[in-house]
């Protein structure tokens, strides 16, 4: 039987198996999850969804045709650790921010075929903005595999490793400046007068029409923006507000921010495995 089984039990991993569940991807009996000590988190997870949960994660290993590394960047030496042995063909994904290939492959001691993801929250609604990596291992079947289960909770698009660090500074960071957009634009509403209910519903379905008309018109957003916008009117005030407090600016800044430190993490982490593989 095919089976997949994630090491880490956090808010990523449920989101994961929840969208694999309901896509019909893996049933319950195919998923095994582990974490480190909390029993109560895997009961209720095993109670939620059926699965199977384990802390031993050498057997999680041995039965999974899949493993998924699901644990916090700092935590995947001690979460890794020990599996080597149960591996033989299997396919490691990882949506490890900032853990590298080279530095999974050295924890392990050996080359595998390795996925790296990047996806991001809106997984939890099956609306991910996912891209994906692999390694030179990783067969066409076991490529084919990975989309399937990150199209069960999103969107997913195959990049190179080097361009993860750019993905997780846009997509996989990116809902939180969408989230604070929307803080902003709340406060706003609230002072020019709307209740802050009325503000949360007409702002939530301006962001999801916005959203529809860029991915469905076929227009791109600046002519979008050009038809909202009439000569002289309230548009023009609002967006020239924007550019003369640098917005534009502002955002490809952000953007820049997030990918340097998504390259600052990757090469922090694979100093401190190296050094901890040497000592
Ligand atoms: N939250 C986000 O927006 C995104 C997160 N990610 C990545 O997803 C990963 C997981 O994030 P969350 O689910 O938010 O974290 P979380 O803190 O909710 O879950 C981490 C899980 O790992 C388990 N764990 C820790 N040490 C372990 C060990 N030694 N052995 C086995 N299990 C262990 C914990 O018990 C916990 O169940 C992170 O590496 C993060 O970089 C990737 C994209 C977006
Ligand atoms: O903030 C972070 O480091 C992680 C990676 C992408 C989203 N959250």
């Amino acid at each position: 039987m095919k089976r997949i089984g994630f090491i880490g039990a956090g808010s990523m991993a449920e989101a994961m198996i929840a969208g694999l569940i309901k896509g019909g991807v893996y049933t319950p009996e195919q998923i095994i999850v582990a974490n480190r000590s909390n029993k109560e988190r895997l009961t209720e997870l095993a109670t939620t969804y059926g699965i199977e949960t384990t802390q031993d994660k050498q057997n999680l290993a041995k039965r999974a045709t899949i493993i998924v590394l699901a644990m916090k960047p700092k935590d995947v030496k001690a979460g890794i650790d020990g599996i080597e042995d149960s591996l033989t063909n299997q396919l490691i994904v990882s949506v490890l921010a900032g853990i590298s290939m080279r530095t999974i492959s050295s924890i392990l001691g050996k080359e595998m075929a390795i996925i790296r993801a990047m996806p991001n929250t809106s997984a939890t609604i099956a609306k991910s903005a996912t891209a994906i990596a692999a390694s030179a291992q990783v067969t066409t079947e076991q490529l084919e595999q990975c989309l399937s289960l990150f199209q069960a909770i999103g969107l997913c698009k195959v990049v190179e490793e080097h361009q993860l660090d750019a993905v997780t500074g846009v997509s996989g960071s990116g809902p939180a400046y969408v989230y604070l957009l929307v803080e902003a634009m709340e406060k706003a509403a609230i002072e020019v007068g709307l209740s802050p209910q009325i503000a949360r519903e007409l702002i939530v379905q301006t962001l999801l029409g916005s959203a529809e008309m860029i991915a469905n018109s076929g227009k791109h957003p600046e002519t979008l923006r050009k038809e909202v916008t009439s000569p002289n009117g309230t548009t023009e005030a609002g967006v020239t507000t924007l550019q003369d407090k640098g917005f534009e600016e502002a955002v490809i800044a952000c953007v820049k921010s997030a990918t340097r430190r998504s390259i600052e993490l990757k090469e922090m982490f694979a100093e401190s495995i190296a050094s901890a593989n040497n000592r």
